[in-house]
């Protein structure tokens, strides 16, 4: 498979090594210092484009791929109040996206988890839910994409949590995100029932972004040949047997 990576950051540098130990062939590297060079036609060259580029940068990188007619892997965080937006302009060029706030296989498998908890939890009031994420300094966006998808998983199944704030809160119907910013840490996420007699606690550890960079790779090679908007419960369940 050939493919773009758009953003030769931690990320992007980490997806090239996975992708060229696979067999894959990189046709198109784009960081902030050759901007110029990500044209339509240069990222014709690929198969598959993977953008990992940050906040500010993602819609216009994933809608400048859609118009070049290739499939996009993105993983960029933060830029999710444009999510309505993108997916629209990704329907009316019948082009092909698929975003995840987590690309590894391990958050993966903690969101089902964390949604499972949470459905348990639902009728018990008496265990307040919070949660934490600790990340590297370098990172652009509060709270992590992983943690908003946490949390609209948690609100989704306990309905007196109508909304997250990034702070903490004594407000009964607040989630509490809790971020931390603690070099070299890659990606923790905790989430915490606590009550006065006990506490229940799952987390989730990366020790590194092999895990992050391994899901873009099996993305690619998922979006490959195919159209329309994916997630990657759409990859877990292609790979059920
Ligand atoms: N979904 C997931 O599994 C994961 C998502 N992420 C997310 O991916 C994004 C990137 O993370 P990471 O690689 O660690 O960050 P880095 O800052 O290391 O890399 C991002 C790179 O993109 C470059 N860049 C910025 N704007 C543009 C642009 N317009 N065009 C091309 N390149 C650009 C940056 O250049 P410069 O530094 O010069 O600005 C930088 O080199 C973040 O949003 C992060 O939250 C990270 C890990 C896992
Ligand atoms: O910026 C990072 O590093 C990470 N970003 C993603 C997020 O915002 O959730 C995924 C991972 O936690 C690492």
């Amino acid at each position: 498979m050939k493919i773009a990576l758009i953003g030769y950051g931690k990320m992007g540098q980490a997806i090239e090594q996975i992708a060229l130990n696979k067999g894959h062939e990189i046709v198109l590297r784009i960081g902030i210092e050759n901007v110029e060079d990500f044209t339509i036609e240069a990222v014709q060259n690929a198969d598959v484009a993977i953008e990992f580029t940050g906040p500010h940068s993602a819609v216009d990188n994933i809608k400048k791929c859609l118009d070049a007619g290739v499939p996009v892997v993105s993983g960029s965080t933060g830029w999710l109040a444009q999510w309505q937006e993108v997916t629209a302009y990704c329907q009316a060029c019948n082009g092909t996206l698929l975003y995840a706030s987590n690309f590894s296989i391990g958050v993966n498998l903690f969101f089902k988890l964390n949604s499972y908890l949470a459905s348990i939890m639902r009728q018990y009031e008496e265990y307040e839910v919070s949660m934490e994420e600790i990340h590297h300094t370098q990172k652009k966006d509060a709270p992590s994409g992983t943690a908003i998808t946490l949390a609209e998983q948690i609100m989704g199944q306990i309905p007196r949590k109508t909304g997250w704030v990034n702070h903490a809160t004594t407000a009964a119907n607040e989630l509490a995100i809790i971020s931390e910013r603690v070099d070299p840490a890659p990606g923790t996420h905790k989430i915490k029932y606590a009550s006065a007699i006990d506490d229940i606690e799952i987390i989730h550890t990366a020790h590194s972004r092999q895990g992050f960079a391994a899901g873009a790779v099996l993305a690619a090679a998922f979006v490959h040949g195919k159209k329309g908007i994916f997630s990657f419960d759409d990859i877990l369940k292609a790979s059920e047997v």
